[in-house]
């Protein structure tokens, strides 16, 4: 398998080359060549397949040339063996439609354990014969921050500078990043938003001052290797309700775009999705996108979802691609334009290849609390403030009743305790893994969002 840039002119690459760059040299995002297919015999052959097993079968196309079948298990095998749950991702039934996938069962207690996990021994891996030293720098909004953190902290050839928007994190998300103390760990506050911090991680990708000194890398979705792992619970999930002779619905709470292009990508492997809900918080870009082909950023307003206070998402350049037909020389004209106005129309001829698969919904700070009451009082669930915003765009998606639809549960409460207990009343307990979190000392530096302050402190400290 080899992979393309979505911007039409980086050179295109194997699995560990794409896995160790990131994001492409010509700014865009890479993806496969083709997508690959699993054909309905195979897609039922994974009726009661472990979730290791499942891994193997969906990634083992994209991962041809790099990784044999036993390198792959070996490595999803110490992956997946860090969860505290025998089914990894398991899926808890709400009522008679509503299903929830639980992703939060890993050491940092979001779904971005499940790819970040494997990213960590994927990075190891292909550099255990290289002589090249890993400058990753990230952006995070609180979860990939501390999902990386806990995947790299203390590997060799590894330094990590991760980027969070000083005072929008909750203090569980910051402390679990920020009380990692090891040598190869940086965590820096930007004085401004998630959008400012993602926008400098692409700028230093662009800098030949920054890509003369160091070799760069991602562990933001914009590194394909995120996502590939993120299609498997998707298997995973529709296989136990009845895929493929059944088609299942999914509601994906929506920030960076990366959760739910997983799921396009499982759907364009052959797994019948009824719908995609990408459900947004009042930053609503991605479903004014996808309903009326307004892609314009506004002003970020922080919420009770800040891993989704997001206006610009990296991988909405990924379906843009398929939607233009793989013209990448035409997007990469378009995310230029985008890039200097903020702004884009997308055309209807292209939004049309969108509307078979996406629905979309805005839910306002009302309407989370009031799902999040709902799987209380209902199913005796404890929902964090992301899961809710798409609990509450699965209620009202308006899917047949006889189609199950699966929110994806993407945090575990306790990471948002004081929005939850606002909702709800109910103070969520703090699990083991989090245990003296506030007892811990915390490291930070805090830096003006400029291309120019972060490029210097990581220049400055990089190996
Ligand atoms: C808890 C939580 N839910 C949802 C999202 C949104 O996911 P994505 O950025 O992949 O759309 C994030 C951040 O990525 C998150 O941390
Ligand atoms: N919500 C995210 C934002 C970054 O998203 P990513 O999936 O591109 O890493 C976070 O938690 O940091």
């Amino acid at each position: 398998m080899d992979y393309i840039s979505t911007r039409g002119s980086a050179p295109a690459l194997g699995f560990e080359d794409v896995t160790l760059a990131g994001l492409a040299s010509d700014g865009g995002l890479y993806v496969p060549r083709v997508w690959p297919m699993l054909s309905a015999d195979e897609i039922a052959g994974l009726a009661g397949a472990s979730y290791v097993e499942t891994a193997i079968t969906v990634m083992r196309p994209f991962v041809v040339g790099a990784l044999d079948d036993a390198a792959l298990r070996d490595l999803c095998t110490q992956a997946y063996g860090r969860f505290n749950h025998d089914a990894v991702t398991p899926l808890v039934q709400l009522d008679s439609q509503n299903w929830l996938l639980e992703l939060f069962h890993g050491p940092t207690l979001a779904f971005k354990d499940v790819a970040l996990q494997l990213l960590g021994l994927l990075f190891e891996r292909f550099l255990t014969n290289r002589d090249t030293h890993l400058t990753v720098v990230g952006a995070t909004s609180g979860d990939t921050g501390s999902a990386a953190i806990d995947a790299l902290a203390g590997r060799a050839k590894v330094d990590v500078f991760m980027l969070h928007p000083a005072g929008r994190v909750s203090d569980v998300q910051r402390r679990q990043m920020t009380t990692v103390l090891s040598p190869n760990i940086y965590n820096i506050a930007v004085e401004g938003s998630f959008d400012h911090a993602q926008a400098i991680v692409k700028a230093m990708f662009a800098d030949p001052e920054t890509t003369s000194r160091v070799t760069m890398s991602a562990v933001n979705s914009i590194n394909w290797a995120r996502l590939m792992a993120q299609v498997v619970y998707y298997f995973y999930a529709a296989v136990r309700l009845g895929a493929p002779d059944r088609k299942v619905a999914f509601a994906v709470p929506t920030g960076n775009f990366g959760d739910v292009f997983a799921g396009y990508v499982a759907s364009r492997m052959g797994l019948p999705i009824e719908r995609l809900i990408v459900a947004t918080n009042v930053n609503d870009i991605l479903h004014r996108a996808l309903s009326t082909g307004d892609y314009s950023c506004g002003l970020v307003t922080p919420t009770a979802t800040p891993s989704m206070d997001i206006q610009v998402s990296s991988n909405f350049e990924r379906l843009l691609f398929d939607l233009s037909g793989r013209d990448g020389l035409a997007l990469a004209g378009m995310m230029r334009g985008f890039e200097q106005s903020k702004a884009m129309t997308i055309p209807e001829n292209m939004l049309n290849g969108a509307r078979g698969l996406f629905a979309s919904a805005r839910i306002d700070g009302d309407d989370m609390a009031s799902a999040m009451r709902w799987a209380h009082d209902r199913a005796g669930q404890l929902l964090d403030p992301h899961t809710s915003v798409g609990l509450a765009a699965a209620r009202k998606a308006g899917i047949a009743s006889d189609v199950p639809i699966v929110t994806l549960a993407t945090a575990h409460p306790a990471k948002f305790r004081d929005a939850v207990e606002r909702a709800t009343g109910f103070r969520p307990a703090m699990p083991a893994r989090l245990g003296g979190l506030f007892d811990r000392e915390e490291r930070f530096d805090t830096l003006p969002a400029t291309l120019e302050a972060v490029r210097a402190y990581v220049l400055e400290r990089s190996k």
